[in-house]
């Protein structure tokens, strides 16, 4: 089985137990309840300078634990002081020690727009999102049919939220494109792998089309780096490990101007 694959399993396997106690019906309704979502692409907007996605993010199953965050409202917070455009949450339980909980705590703690970071193939997590205040919610191609990846796409618009289309090749650029994604994500990481290629970014950019806000994903651990993804055209990054493992206002400053 492959990491993705396990990392979706586990993710629905989660979601099943939750919904023991919170059934469809009862999720569904507490989305319609929530207050009305922001609007991301307004946020994520390109400017003149780069805009940046900043992630909560405290283990991964590539580089293991990376930081306690015993308070991801104050780091949330602190990424909005340094000038994030908005605010990423791992909400993945088993490798990433996300929660929703951590989502609810950020959205109540920031004006910016946040995005559910996690391995959703299901109607009930999308729902589970909007309840929980997100604004953004991350579609993998790589882990979607793409039946499935235009149904999951069509709940996140219908809800008000805007879908981070993350893809890894040319052909996931298209198939994200097919369904009329408005925010595409070039990941460099393979998620089977783990292998980082920073150069990806700028190979599919060409084939994403200027109304497309672009956003290149992972491998930023500095300023060179930003700058560099900004030649190769992308008007967002996502940064997670570098925030942190670091002081997250002094390198939001330095990336921002980078
Ligand atoms: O980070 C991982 O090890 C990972 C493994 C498998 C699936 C997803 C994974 N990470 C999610 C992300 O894409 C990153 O958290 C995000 O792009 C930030 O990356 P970084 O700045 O390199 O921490």
């Amino acid at each position: 089985m492959s990491l993705l694959t396990e990392l979706v399993a586990g993710a629905l396997t989660d979601a099943e137990a939750r919904r023991v106690d919170l059934p469809l019906s009862a999720v569904e309704r507490l989305a319609a309840e929530a207050p009305a979502p922001l609007d991301a692409l307004d946020f994520l907007r390109p400017a003149d300078k780069v805009k940046i996605i900043a992630e909560v993010k405290r283990s991964s199953p590539s580089r293991g634990r990376l930081a306690d965050i015993p308070d991801p409202a104050a780091l949330a917070a602190s990424y909005e002081v340094g000038g994030a455009s908005a605010i990423s949450v791992l909400t993945e339980e088993r490798r990433f020690l996300g929660s929703l909980q951590d989502l609810r705590d950020v959205r109540d703690a920031v004006s910016l727009p946040v995005l559910r970071k996690d391995f959703i193939a299901e109607p009930y997590q999308v729902f589970e999102a909007r309840a929980a205040g997100a604004d953004l919610v991350l579609l993998i191609v790589a882990a979607l049919e793409q039946k499935q990846l235009a149904e999951l796409f069509a709940l996140v618009s219908e809800l008000g939220m805007t879908a981070l289309v993350e893809t890894h090749s040319a052909d996931e650029v298209e198939r994200a494109l097919d369904i009329g994604a408005q925010l595409v994500g070039v990941n460099a990481r393979d998620l089977a792998t783990f292998e980082l290629d920073q150069e990806l970014f700028g190979r599919l950019a060409d084939g994403i089309p200027g109304s497309v806000i672009r956003v290149a994903e992972s491998a930023v651990k500095t300023a060179a780096d930003v700058a560099h993804y900004r030649r190769a055209g992308a008007d967002v990054v996502l940064v997670g490990e570098a925030l942190v493992t670091g002081d997250p206002v002094a390198r939001l400053e330095e990336f921002r101007n980078a």
